[in-house]
């Protein structure tokens, strides 16, 4: 599916490089923050106004997010360099640690919108790159985007028959919206994160990598060791973008080995055989 792109992507000599550590100033409201970057003048008008609008009849939460925004160096910087989320950072000082994108890669971008990581993937050379994520995206030149829900069943073949053939890199940013309860937010997001390992070990091609976000809470250790048996190397990191407060991690995968993922009962039923 493409449409007709709507926003531009980071300027040319957009600097990749980590963001100075300055408090700054932004106008972004709550629900906005992972569009900041992208935002034409005129939204950034309207997100002004809409903040002033509202500023009495936020609640406390409300104001606190805001004021955790207004003080997010990140936040500014992406709007500047024209990433559509403060998230694209994280995957930039993940990439300049691990090499994970190469120029003329096949990526898959689980849980893609607004776009941040998809940006990043295009910026650093890759040739394909499908994203998916249960909200719209705009599209992201460069890249196809999926709108739908990973765990329908049909969405994993639907992905590799958009890819037409295997991944280098298999990304997954995914989270599902937070309870409050830390127990069950880990539960939550360990599932999408088992999901998005099995999908990789299906798509991914000899050598290729895998990086998902995770939320500290005792079974990612689980997953790390699940990992170990199919990648050469597995390691977990918590990017400096990613907030101090918040318990988000992502492990990372490189060098996968097909031939240590168990075999499938029937060859039939390998959805590798594409
Ligand atoms: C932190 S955001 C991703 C930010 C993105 N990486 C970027 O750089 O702009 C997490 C995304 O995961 C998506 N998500 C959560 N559960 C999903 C699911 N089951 N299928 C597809 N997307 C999902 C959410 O809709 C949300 O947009």
């Amino acid at each position: 599916m493409t449409r007709r792109p709507t926003s531009r992507p980071p300027a040319k000599g957009a600097r990749l490089s980590r963001v100075p550590g300055k408090a700054l100033v932004s106008s972004l409201t709550p629900g906005l923050e992972d569009s900041s970057g992208d935002a034409s003048a005129a939204r950034t008008n309207r997100a002004k106004s809409v903040s002033l609008r509202t500023a009495m009849g936020r609640t406390t939460a409300q104001q606190r997010w805001l004021a955790r925004q207004l003080n997010d160096p990140y936040v500014q910087a992406a709007r500047k360099q024209g990433w559509r989320s403060r998230a694209a950072f994280k995957l930039i000082e993940l990439d300049d640690r691990f090499h994970l994108i190469r120029p003329g890669m096949r990526v898959i971008d689980l849980g893609a919108a607004p776009g941040g990581w998809t940006q990043v993937a295009v910026k650093r050379g890759a040739r394909q790159i499908v994203g998916l994520d249960l909200l719209p995206v705009d599209p992201v030149p460069g890249a196809e985007m999926v709108e739908g829900d990973f765990n329908d069943a049909d969405m994993p073949q639907r992905l590799m028959d958009l890819l037409g053939g295997r991944a280098d890199l298999v990304m997954s940013d995914m989270a599902p919206n937070t309870t409050g309860h830390s127990a069950t937010d880990h539960m939550r997001i360990m599932g999408l994160a088992e999901g998005a390992l099995d999908f990789a070990l299906q798509v991914l091609g000899e050598g290729g990598a895998f990086v998902a976000k995770v939320f500290q809470g005792g079974s990612e250790k689980a997953l790390l060791n699940q990992m170990k048996h199919a990648f050469a190397s597995v390691k977990h990191a918590k990017p400096p973008a990613s907030r101090k407060e918040s318990s988000e991690l992502y492990v990372v995968a490189t060098g996968f080995r097909p031939d240590r993922v168990l075999p499938l009962t029937s060859a039939d039923d390998d959805p590798r055989a594409v």
